[in-house]
């Protein structure tokens, strides 16, 4: 039996690339809506004192062939000097079940979802992005600030955080390298965060709501990408008010039940928007992607790093 492939994380992040990325979850999101994926809500196992396991398993069809996966996710708030989220996929061959390879995956998730939310800003607000509000400065506050200033040419990305201190590392961190072109700004508080932006990513899973109706532009997008049975971190109000987008209707069955509880319609999938199978929001209307991430979207990227390591080994 040959020894067992390791791809560990220095090595997946000299191979994401967020044009590549890009396309990859475009086409998993479009592999959604047209049922050539199989995955289901992921399984959350609580390990007490705040960690949790999730449990993400999923096959693929795409122009690359047949993927299939499964990434296992530890989220362990408490870490100082690792990330909070440790994760890792286990790459399958499609045809035997046989194991490829063990993939680092702390950068794919974050990677993945903030192309997801590039992926959901091009389908629902592809105009007159000039003000970019990112709330929360983790990992994927972080990320999402680096990828969507990638793709979209705001003027101004401001970021709130409920630690100032790290707002201003991150903004400093942006402000510090020359490929951007615009202004970075650390913002004293969520309301001010948010006037006027156009592009708002709220990524706290905070269980209070701190995104209000009366503080957003009406015609905002957000990416949602807070996640968890508690997360409530956009007022319910701005739901009701807003077109709300999901990445898979399994997952937001399962986690979403607070929100379809107090009434909220999903218009659909990204992917659906995607395939053109549903009409697009009325133009200048409020919307949300609610993003949960999904297995299908590990595998693509995984599969994407696996061909990428061994052309280049
Ligand atoms: N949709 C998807 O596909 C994915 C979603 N996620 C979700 O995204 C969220 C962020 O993940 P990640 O960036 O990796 O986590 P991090 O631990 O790196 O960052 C957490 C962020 O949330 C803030 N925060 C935590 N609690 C509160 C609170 N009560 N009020 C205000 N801010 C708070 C933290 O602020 P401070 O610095 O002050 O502590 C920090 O900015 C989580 O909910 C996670 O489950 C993660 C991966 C994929
Ligand atoms: O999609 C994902 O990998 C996760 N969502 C919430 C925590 C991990």
């Amino acid at each position: 039996m040959s020894a067992l492939l390791h791809i560990n994380e220095n090595r997946v992040l000299q191979l994401l690339d967020w044009d590549k990325v890009f396309h990859v979850i475009e086409g998993a999101l479009e592999s959604v809506a047209s049922n050539h994926v199989i995955q289901s809500a992921r399984s959350v196992i609580d390990l007490k004192e705040t960690n949790f396991m999730f449990v993400m398993p999923g096959k693929l069809r795409d122009d690359n062939g047949e993927t299939l996966g499964c990434k296992i996710a530890c989220h362990f708030p408490g870490n100082t000097t690792l990330p909070p989220l440790m994760a890792n996929i286990l790459l399958m061959d499609a045809l035997t079940g046989e194991l490829q390879a063990v993939i680092a995956a702390t950068g794919i998730t974050a990677w993945r979802t903030a192309a997801a939310s590039a992926v959901a800003t091009k389908y629902l607000h592809n105009e007159n992005n000039k003000i970019l509000a990112i709330i929360g400065a983790g990992a994927q506050g972080r990320i999402h600030a680096i990828c969507l200033s990638y793709f979209f040419k705001f003027k101004e990305v401001r970021v709130w955080n409920r630690n100032r201190e790290r707002a201003v590392r991150l903004v400093t961190e942006l402000s510090n390298d020359s490929k951007w072109k615009c202004s970075f700004k650390a913002c004293e508080t969520v309301q001010s965060c948010l006037s006027d932006a156009d592009v708002v990513v709220t990524t706290t899973g905070t269980d209070v709501s701190i995104v209000k109706l009366d503080w957003l532009k009406p015609s905002a997008h957000i990416n949602a990408v807070g996640v968890g049975l508690d997360c409530r971190e956009i007022d319910d109000e701005v739901y009701k008010a807003a077109n709300v987008y999901i990445d898979h209707w399994d997952g937001a069955k399962e986690e979403l039940k607070h929100l379809i509880d107090i009434g909220i319609q999903f218009k659909g999938q990204i992917g659906d928007l995607i395939r053109g199978s549903i009409k697009p929001p009325p133009k200048n209307s409020l919307t949300i992607f609610q993003s949960l991430g999904m297995a299908v979207e590990d595998c693509a990227v995984a599969r994407m790093i696996y061909d990428l390591h061994m052309q280049n080994k």
